[in-house]
């Protein structure tokens, strides 16, 4: 039941000098979820609760049944994060030594890792770049490359923050394309891009630390642009 369930029960997030949420609940189990709202209203720590990345300072989250805050190791096996710059998440020299980094972290036999590493750079068009150094890559590739290295691990959700924001227009349809559209895990969209948002299952407004609006995407959009256009 709690599969694939995202739950949010009065949760509040405060640093030092700002309250970056405020008394979020929330229950999700649609497949993608967006996430909009204005620069500052709170989205990517919204996402970084939902692997442990951040912890509430008030309320309960629950992410498929796990408890990030008392679960980080689970939590980090179960959700997937993906960046939008993805040097920042690329760790070993070559292409296939990154991907296999998270099995090998779970001390999964060698050739059970080779042969998925090869499956997955093969899935991805990165089969001939295997032995590449990662520096070599186009960014376009860098971010297939941390898919890559973030979906081998099986998570269950994958959290998506700007992952098109550095992309040009074909590597950013690929990227979208991929996690709209081929990608079976639960996906959380943050995006400053309504084109995507439009394509999910449900969308989710944040202003000021609220989640202020929420619903079906059209009319969630429609709202947002409309009160962006105020003077
Ligand atoms: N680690 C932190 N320490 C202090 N304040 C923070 C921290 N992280 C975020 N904030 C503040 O919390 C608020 C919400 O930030 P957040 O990054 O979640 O917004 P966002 O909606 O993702 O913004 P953007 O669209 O600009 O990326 C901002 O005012 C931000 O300055």
């Amino acid at each position: 039941m709690s599969d694939h369930v995202i739950g949010f029960e009065h949760v509040s997030v405060r640093f030092a000098r700002h309250t970056a949420l405020r008394d979020v609940s929330v229950r999700l189990e649609q497949r993608r979820i967006a996430v909009i709202g204005s620069n500052g209203s709170g989205k990517s720590t919204f996402a970084r609760t939902l692997n442990g990345l951040i912890v509430a300072s008030e309320g309960e989250i629950r992410v498929h049944g796990i408890d990030p805050a008392r679960e980080p190791k689970q939590v980090r096996q179960r959700v997937g994060f993906i960046f939008s710059n993805p040097d920042t998440q690329i760790i070993m020299p070559t292409v296939a030594e990154d991907v296999a980094f998270s099995l090998r972290r779970r001390g999964l036999p060698r050739a059970e890792i080779r042969d998925r590493v090869t499956a997955a750079l093969n899935d991805f068009g990165l089969a001939a770049e295997a032995d590449s150094p990662v520096h070599e890559l186009s960014s376009g590739q860098k971010q297939l490359l941390a898919l890559c290295a973030v979906l081998i691990g099986e998570p269950g959700l994958v959290v998506a923050d700007e992952p098109t924001a550095y992309l040009d227009a074909a590597n950013s349809r690929r990227i979208a394309g991929f996690l709209l559209d081929r990608m079976p895990q639960q996906l959380v969209l943050i995006t400053h891009d309504l084109r995507l948002a439009a394509r999910c299952d449900i969308a989710l407004r944040f202003e000021g630390g609220r989640l202020s609006d929420q619903g079906e995407p059209g009319p969630v959009i429609a709202r947002y642009e409309e009160d962006q256009e105020q003077p």
